[in-house]
């Protein structure tokens, strides 16, 4: 005999059917809307003049070094995975250098398998690069692989959530979905590269710190 009081169906269903629940229609808009930020903000970041570029990526490289200097002493032997700058995101390379002439182990990310995570692999300054993906010099297959204990993941926009805004690929939310434990996460970008939000999705991970030109930027997780 059915209890007439009892739901048809299990109450877990009610998400599915909930106004904040999955929304395809919203799912596309938010997609459509990242495009149009992505190309704003990468022009933006285009018109950047050279020397305020270069100055950002040095104060960027100054407060990396004291957060990577605070959270994780010297550390020698930790694996850093960086990145080789593109379209006109912040280099840090000098930096990337002093690092490894410290014993820090960097890498740079790879795209080896499209729509795939990422893989590291161990670099050098003066390590002859290919080119990967997109044009992007990556390491040749030589290179060991390594997981990084941090890792750099650049910026094209970002929001005070923490979230991320990167070329649209997806490579770093599906790279640090696959790694367990996921390593200690640092966005860097632009400070004019923040947005009131980047309508997260569930697919999006939050960074678990962001640096800019102005310093750390407060997050969610801070104390
Ligand atoms: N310097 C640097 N290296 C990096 C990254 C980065 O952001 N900066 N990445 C950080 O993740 C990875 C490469 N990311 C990529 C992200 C998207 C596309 C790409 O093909 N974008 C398409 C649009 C995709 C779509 O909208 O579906 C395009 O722009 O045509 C390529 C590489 C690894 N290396
Ligand atoms: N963990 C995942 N598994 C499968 N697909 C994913 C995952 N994460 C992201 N994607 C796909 O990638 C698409 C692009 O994601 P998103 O807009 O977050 O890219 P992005 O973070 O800007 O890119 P990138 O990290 O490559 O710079 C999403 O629409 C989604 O379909």
């Amino acid at each position: 005999m059915p209890d007439p009081g009892r739901p048809a169906s299990p109450p877990c269903m009610a998400a599915d059917f909930a106004p904040d629940g999955p929304d395809p229609q919203q799912a596309l808009d938010v997609a459509r809307w990242r495009r149009a930020e992505r190309l704003r903000l990468r022009s933006e970041r285009d018109a950047l003049a050279v020397a305020a570029r270069a100055a950002a990526g040095q104060a960027i490289s100054r407060h990396l070094r004291a957060l990577l200097a605070e959270r994780f002493g010297e550390a020698r032997g930790m694996v850093l995975s960086a990145y080789w700058p593109i379209k006109g995101e912040p280099d840090l390379r000098p930096l990337l250098a002093d690092l490894h002439a410290a014993g820090r182990v960097i890498a740079l990310p790879v795209v080896e398998v499209k729509a795939s995570p990422l893989v590291f692999r161990r670099w050098h300054p003066g390590q002859p690069l290919i080119r990967g993906h997109w044009n992007i010099p990556v390491p040749p297959p030589s290179a060991d692989l390594v997981i990084p204990t941090v890792a750099l993941a650049p910026l094209v926009g970002w929001d005070g959530a923490g979230f991320r805004l990167g070329y649209g690929g997806g490579y770093f939310d599906r790279t640090l979905d696959s790694l367990t434990p996921r390593p200690f996460t640092i966005g860097i970008g632009f400070q004019s590269a923040r947005l009131s939000t980047i309508f997260p999705q569930p697919h999006d991970i939050p960074m678990d710190a962001i640096l800019t030109e102005a310093g750390l930027q407060p997050t969610p997780e801070d104390p």
